[in-house]
């Protein structure tokens, strides 16, 4: 057991004396045996996870079957139905499964066995990438963006920045020991995955494969996201609703439900597959397909029984490049609707704003008087 400095709040919660100890985390603070929430994770009222009551024993709501994509199909004479099947993904859900892929369930357990080992480090350990540096190769942290939110989220996650591998892999953690050879051989294989997504969305959007090369050199972030069992898991969440910034991000879930996405006015928890990614579209690809493709919310919910780990894979363009709507997807009936971005733009916004839902997005649409028939901004 950790001890932690508490004093009984009005009401009888628990309350730490000090902020820094959130910062250390939602397992670390699960350790010091805490049987409430305590009040700096409690969502006001309309923003909790609204659970009906027989779907409270897990707190998952009602379930999504995502549609899914046969990726081997893609390298077959049957590509044309299956662009045809990603393309209404894309534009119905902006999401989709993708199954029967390159990489080997053998790759998807270790990477996912050494996150588990990661976050079982003691807190010192871990606590040696704890940075408030949003710019940095690696970075060890709780919440969702613990320098703004007002309220916090019940997760702590580690991010690797994966791009290129040669710079960044010195300052990925030096523990556990085959941590390093596990996430570089992961973030390989999957941004291979990534690129072959990508080029058949290209595809689709029929502007052309060039875009392809660019995404060799592009960012590449690596998120596992671990979510310690809550004991009242209908007062928070472990991610508040979001959008990605990227083009697109690859998930990988363990058999726990949690991800939620917003489809159709309500939340829908997505079913886990068995060794299959959850692809969703991101900010970057909204802009870049001139809103032909939307990055839409999702959130995660907590339970109270099970610890639940994620890993995100986040791929956009280079730092430096701009991303703006595709020439070719912007004409007199489809004007320009978003401005230019970059990175440094991006990074900005999250280092000064507390992020709510769509909100970078929202900042970078142009308004209406200003929507263009030409591609130039
Ligand atoms: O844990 C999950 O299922 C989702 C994580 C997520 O949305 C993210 O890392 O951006
Ligand atoms: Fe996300």
């Amino acid at each position: 057991m950790v001890a932690m400095d508490m004093v009984v709040g009005a009401g009888g919660r628990e309350e730490e004396t000090a902020d820094e100890n959130y910062v250390k985390g939602v397992r670390h603070l699960c350790e010091s045996g805490i049987s409430r929430v305590p009040a700096k994770y409690i969502l006001p009222v309309p923003d909790r996870p609204q659970v009906v009551p027989h779907e409270r024993k897990n707190n998952t709501g009602s379930n999504l079957r995502l549609p899914v994509i046969d990726v081997a199909r893609l390298r077959t004479s049957d590509r044309g139905r299956v662009l045809e099947c990603l393309d209404r993904a894309c534009r119905d859900y902006g999401f989709f499964q993708v199954v029967n892929h390159s990489m080997s369930g053998e790759a998807l357990r270790r990477m996912m066995d050494v996150g588990k080992r990661f976050f079982g480090l003691p807190l010192e350990e871990r606590s040696k990438y704890m940075t408030s540096d949003i710019r940095v190769p690696v970075r060890y942290g709780t919440s969702y963006n613990q320098i703004q939110d007002s309220v916090f989220c019940w997760r702590d996650f580690l991010k690797l920045s994966c791009h290129p591998p040669e710079e960044v892999l010195p300052f990925w953690p030096s523990a556990p020991i085959d941590l390093r050879d596990a996430a570089v051989s992961y973030a390989k294989q999957i941004k291979s995955l990534f690129c072959d997504i990508m080029a058949a969305v290209l595809e689709i959007l029929g502007v052309g494969s060039g875009y392809l090369e660019e995404f060799d050199d592009g960012t590449h972030l690596v998120v596992i996201n671990y979510y310690p069992p809550c004991p009242e898991p209908d007062l928070t969440l472990g991610m508040p609703p979001h959008s990605d910034y990227g083009f697109l991000t690859l998930l990988l879930q363990d058999d726990i439900k949690g991800l939620q996405v917003h489809h159709r006015g309500k939340w829908i928890t997505v079913e886990p597959i068995p060794n299959s990614f959850v692809v969703n579209i991101g900010d970057h690809l909204e802009i870049f397909s001139n809103g032909r493709y939307k990055s839409v919310l999702h959130r995660v919910v907590v339970n109270s029984t099970k610890p639940r780990m994620s890993i995100a894979s986040l791929h956009s363009l280079p730092f430096a490049s701009v991303v703006s709507p595709s020439p070719e997807l912007v004409d007199r009936e489809n004007p320009r609707l978003y401005k230019d971005t970059d990175f440094a733009a991006f990074l900005d916004y999250i280092s000064s704003h507390e992020p709510k839902r769509k909100s970078f997005l929202e900042s970078r649409k142009l308004p209406t008087h200003e929507v263009q028939a030409s591609p130039v901004a």
